[in-house]
């Protein structure tokens, strides 16, 4: 397949229908090279990975039903129970975190970017080898508990968790966007 046809076909994978096997220490490497060949303003390298796999996962899953309650006591069971299995599915987890540098001459706007750029290149590395992937982040990306206990500091954000692993079924293709209904000319 050759590059454009890879991109084309690209679609996520829903995180609850990935399932082992993950990919290999040979193949994480491969995916993690691929991923940090992002256009990187400065060379600032504005970003790091954190691996969440094996019992970690539903360690994590514990401290987010645990945070979940915290928030809101509340909160319905079938939502806690949602956020307790949110990391259990894929077997393997990468956590994008923005390191950011403010008030360097990079705004953090580019520093972001780059790191979103990450993100995307994880999703289409995972791909070419075969493995599906989604981006998430949802409540607890932005939940500053948990993201301390991610170990997380001051400046830095996570950009996203990027579930990889093997589909059950083939992911259900969304409708795109008509490119020429985006695309806008510029006239002096
Ligand atoms: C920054 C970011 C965060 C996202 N977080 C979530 C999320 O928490 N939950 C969700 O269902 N989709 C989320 N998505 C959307 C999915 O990653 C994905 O785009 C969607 O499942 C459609 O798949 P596609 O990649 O084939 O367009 C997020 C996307 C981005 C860019």
């Amino acid at each position: 397949m050759n590059a454009l046809d890879a991109l084309r076909r690209r679609r996520s994978v829903p995180s609850r229908l990935l399932g082992e096997p993950g990919p290999t220490p040979d193949q994480l490497r491969a995916i993690l090279s691929e991923a940090v060949r992002v256009p990187d303003h400065g060379k600032l390298t504005p970003w790091r990975f954190l691996r969440i796999h094996g019992p970690a996962r539903q360690a994590l899953g514990d401290l987010l039903a645990a945070r979940a309650l915290e928030r809101d006591p509340a909160a319905p069971q079938a939502a806690v129970d949602k956020d307790r299995q949110r990391f259990s599915h894929a077997p393997l987890i990468l956590a994008v975190i923005a390191r950011l540098t403010p008030g360097h001459k990079v705004p953090e706007q580019e520093q972001l970017l780059s790191g979103g750029a990450v993100c995307f290149a994880l999703l289409q590395a995972a791909q070419a080898l075969g493995f599906g992937a989604q981006w998430l982040t949802g409540w607890a990306a932005y939940d500053p508990v948990v993201t301390a206990r991610l170990g997380l500091e001051e400046n830095e954000k996570v950009l996203g968790f990027i579930h990889i692993g093997t589909a059950a079924e083939e992911a259900p293709e969304r409708q795109r966007p008509d490119p020429e209904q985006l695309l806008g000319d510029w006239t002096p």
